[in-house]
């Protein structure tokens, strides 16, 4: 998909030399947070650009096949890393797509293994929304914001038209609030407090662990949690938006909900099964596309694991890609920390998605609270 293509921004050029994260700080990687802003419909790019110090640096990326989806993939990691390596002062990096990108096509690429020994970490995905017309976005999307992907995810049998028509349109819109960790919700100057509150409750009914913040001019206080340092691939979130679809729909947005599963604690041993369920409920979505008038598409997981012995585990994923790990020591929230207490929420783990509803018949949960 063309209008993938990411332009980059240096941290420091974006916000300020003084409101980047200090310099006198080495990192061992260099995060980045995504940033898509729906409705920017900038001219497709080739092209990755970083500015430093008001010096633009461009890395071509190669087109292999004359497929930019594909060629970007390997390319344009590549391509960061090579400028991460040549210029070795980089705090942080900003990569801001074009309005039309579907950030779950972005994110799987630069959430990397860590046996692959790369130089940059993928940070967490924010998504500035328009308040005033966000709801005009999700709700009749002009035909050229149509992903590409809801042709791709159109059911074996679309010359059915009852199927086709039963199905919700999935617009860029919600595949850019599903993806995000954190939403910009700007413009709020312009709408009343009754559409605000109507806008927050859209938003948290399709993705309900997603930190909302509310600005006008896209100002925000401090960058730290909000852009920066955002750790959203290696910590369970803290913010608890209202659970809109615990069953796994919502009234208030019929094409993506969050479905909340909560977990009793497992014994360490028992992780291989939890681990086998996710591949099951996360791998066969996949394969059962072909035949299935109805099927279920999972595209963000969160999981906050209790275990037995005290210690606690992180469950992230985007798309079919996913991992269980320990949770580095950042927090004293109980998000982060590779130890349980009191402060814990309950261990639970969280889709957010499609038809999500589907999936307790489909794969049922081994460790049910
Ligand atoms: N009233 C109000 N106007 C805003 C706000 N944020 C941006 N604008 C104005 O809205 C107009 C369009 O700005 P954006 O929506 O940021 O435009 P854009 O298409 O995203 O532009 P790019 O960032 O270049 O992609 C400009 O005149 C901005 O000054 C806001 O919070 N309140």
């Amino acid at each position: 998909m063309d209008d993938d293509v990411p332009d980059l921004v240096d941290v420091r050029e974006a916000v300020g030399p003084s409101e980047a994260s200090p310099a006198t700080v080495p990192l061992k990687k260099v995060p980045i947070t995504v940033v898509t802003e729906f409705g920017n419909t900038a001219d497709i790019e080739k092209s990755l650009t970083v500015n430093q110090n008001n010096q633009a640096t461009t890395e071509w990326i190669p087109l292999a096949n004359g497929c930019i989806c594909c060629s970007v993939k390997d390319s344009g990691v590549a391509a960061l890393e090579s400028l991460v390596e040549r210029q070795k002062n980089f705090d942080y990096i900003l990569l801001e797509t074009t309005g039309v990108a579907d950030p779950g096509n972005i994110a799987p690429m630069f959430w990397l293994d860590e046996g692959l020994g790369s130089s940059i970490y993928l940070d967490g995905i924010v998504t500035v929304v328009d308040a005033k017309n966000i709801l005009k976005s999700l709700d009749e999307p002009a035909p050229d914001e149509v992903p590409e992907s809801e042709a791709d995810n159109k059911m074996p049998d679309s010359s059915d038209e009852h199927h086709h028509h039963q199905s919700p349109l999935l617009t860029t819109a919600h595949l850019q609030i599903s993806h995000a960790d954190v939403i910009i919700l700007n413009k709020t100057d312009l709408v009343s407090d009754s559409h605000l509150t109507d806008v927050r409750q859209r938003i948290s009914s399709i993705n309900s662990l997603v930190r909302l913040i509310c600005t006008t001019r896209s100002l925000i206080d401090e960058l730290s949690g909000t852009v920066l340092d955002l750790n959203a691939y290696s910590t369970f979130p803290s913010t608890s938006a209202p659970d809109f679809s615990s069953k796994g729909h919502s009234h208030l947005d019929p094409t993506i909900s969050t479905l909340t599963l909560p977990l009793r604690a497992i014994d360490p041993q028992e992780l291989p099964v939890l681990q086998e369920w996710l591949e099951t409920l996360l791998w066969e979505a996949e394969d059962r596309q072909e035949g299935q008038s109805r099927k279920y598409e999972i595209h963000r997981t969160k999981g906050l694991i209790r275990i037995t012995d005290g210690t606690i585990r992180v469950v992230q994923g985007v798309r079919e890609i996913f991992d269980i790990m320990q949770p580095p020591k950042i927090t004293g929230d109980g998000t982060g920390g590779d130890s349980d207490d009191d402060s814990n929420p309950q261990g639970r783990i969280v889709f957010i998605g499609r038809n999500l509803d589907l999936i307790s018949g489909a794969v049922p949960m081994p460790f049910s609270a």
